[in-house]
């Protein structure tokens, strides 16, 4: 069996990498400039290719303030490119697993959010994801799965751990916001999940497999409780722990908007692929200490 994963240095894609060590597929990373989304010639030229069983769409644009100002690169790469992918996917008899975001809700209410209550994207990165997953649901209807995740963290890339490390450095005190609650996830729970998947689709390609499915951390807190947990992590390891001060989302503008209600309710996914993301808290500390053995061996 082939998997095909889009994006090669994105949190998600890096740590599928590590899970995915030892397996019996074969996996193919694809990245710019060879396979780009927003150059639909490159899209199928390396499905067709690599010929995968199973597509893995872990590549998006994620600069959630940044899709503001470019709105139509934002929908191409975020909204139409995923049904290219599940077009040629459904064509050559492959399924797509693809991923989206808590911030295709309107982040009313308090209660974590199923999967069939209806959406309502506040961002242009939110509009432009749900797109995309309305276009793999009409280009592959029976052989896609796709994964709402939220506020990923991990050791690579951009996220808001690693923001808030960099912060540190520089400040005693951080403001944080505390009125955006959501559940923190660890990008290797979702490459766990990708892979619990993979073996249902292996084990039987039912299409009743086929959906829209929450992933997320099992927690739900706003970011300045997530920052004290990231810090209270941080300072049992050595690091620094400045003191976070609760403020509101009117405190801290941004471009776009964002759900002040991003709770994610995970039984769906935990009751179909028999799989549950681990507690928070021994996350980071484990993302923490793999952050600071890799700054120790720089
Ligand atoms: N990060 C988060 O908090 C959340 C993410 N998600 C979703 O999960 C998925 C994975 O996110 P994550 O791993 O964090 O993403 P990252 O931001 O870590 O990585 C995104 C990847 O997409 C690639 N990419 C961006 N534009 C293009 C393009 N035009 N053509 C090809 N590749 C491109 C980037 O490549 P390059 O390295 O070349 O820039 C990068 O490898 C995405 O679908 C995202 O929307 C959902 C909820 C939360
Ligand atoms: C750096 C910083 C951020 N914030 C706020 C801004 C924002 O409301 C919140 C998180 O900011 P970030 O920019 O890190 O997070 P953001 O880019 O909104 O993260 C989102 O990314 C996309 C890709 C998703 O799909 C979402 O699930 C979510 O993870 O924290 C502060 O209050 N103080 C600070 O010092
Ligand atoms: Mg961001």
């Amino acid at each position: 069996m082939r998997i095909l994963v889009t994006g090669r240095d994105g949190q998600v894609a890096r740590s599928l990498s590590e899970a995915a060590q030892g397996r019996s597929e074969e996996f193919v990373f694809v990245s710019r400039p060879q396979f780009d989304l927003a150059s639909p010639e490159t899209i199928r030229a390396a499905i067709r290719e690599h010929a995968p069983d199973i597509i893995v769409s872990a590549a998006a644009y994620t600069a959630v303030d940044t899709a503001e100002d470019e709105p139509e690169l934002a929908r191409r790469i975020n909204g139409e490119a995923p049904g290219i992918l599940a077009d040629e996917a459904a064509r050559a008899g492959a399924w797509i697993i693809h991923l989206s975001t808590d911030y295709v809700y309107d982040g009313f209410g308090t209660r974590p959010w199923r999967e069939e209550d209806p959406t309502g994207p506040a961002s242009v990165y939110g509009q432009s994801k749900l797109q995309g997953e309305e276009a793999v649901r009409e280009a592959a209807p029976n052989s896609h799965v796709i994964l709402r995740t939220a506020w990923v963290y991990s050791a690579f890339g951009r996220n808001f751990l690693r923001s808030m490390l960099h912060l540190a450095e520089t400040r005693s005190e951080l403001r944080v916001v505390a009125d955006q609650y959501g559940n923190p996830t660890w990008a290797g729970d979702i490459a766990c999940g990708i892979l619990a998947v993979v073996d249902h689709i292996s084990a039987s390609a039912d299409d009743r497999l086929a959906g829209t499915y929450n992933l997320a951390g099992p927690e739900a807190m706003n970011w300045a409780d997530f920052a004290r947990m990231i810090f209270a992590e941080s300072a049992a390891l050595g690091g620094k722990r400045p003191e976070v001060v609760n403020i509101s989302t009117v405190e801290y503008p941004t471009k776009a908007c964002r759900p002040a209600n991003s709770r994610l309710d995970g039984s769906a996914f935990a009751a179909t692929f028999g799989f549950r993301t681990s507690p928070t808290r021994s996350n980071i500390e484990k993302v923490l200490s793999r952050i600071r053995k890799s700054d120790a061996a720089i």
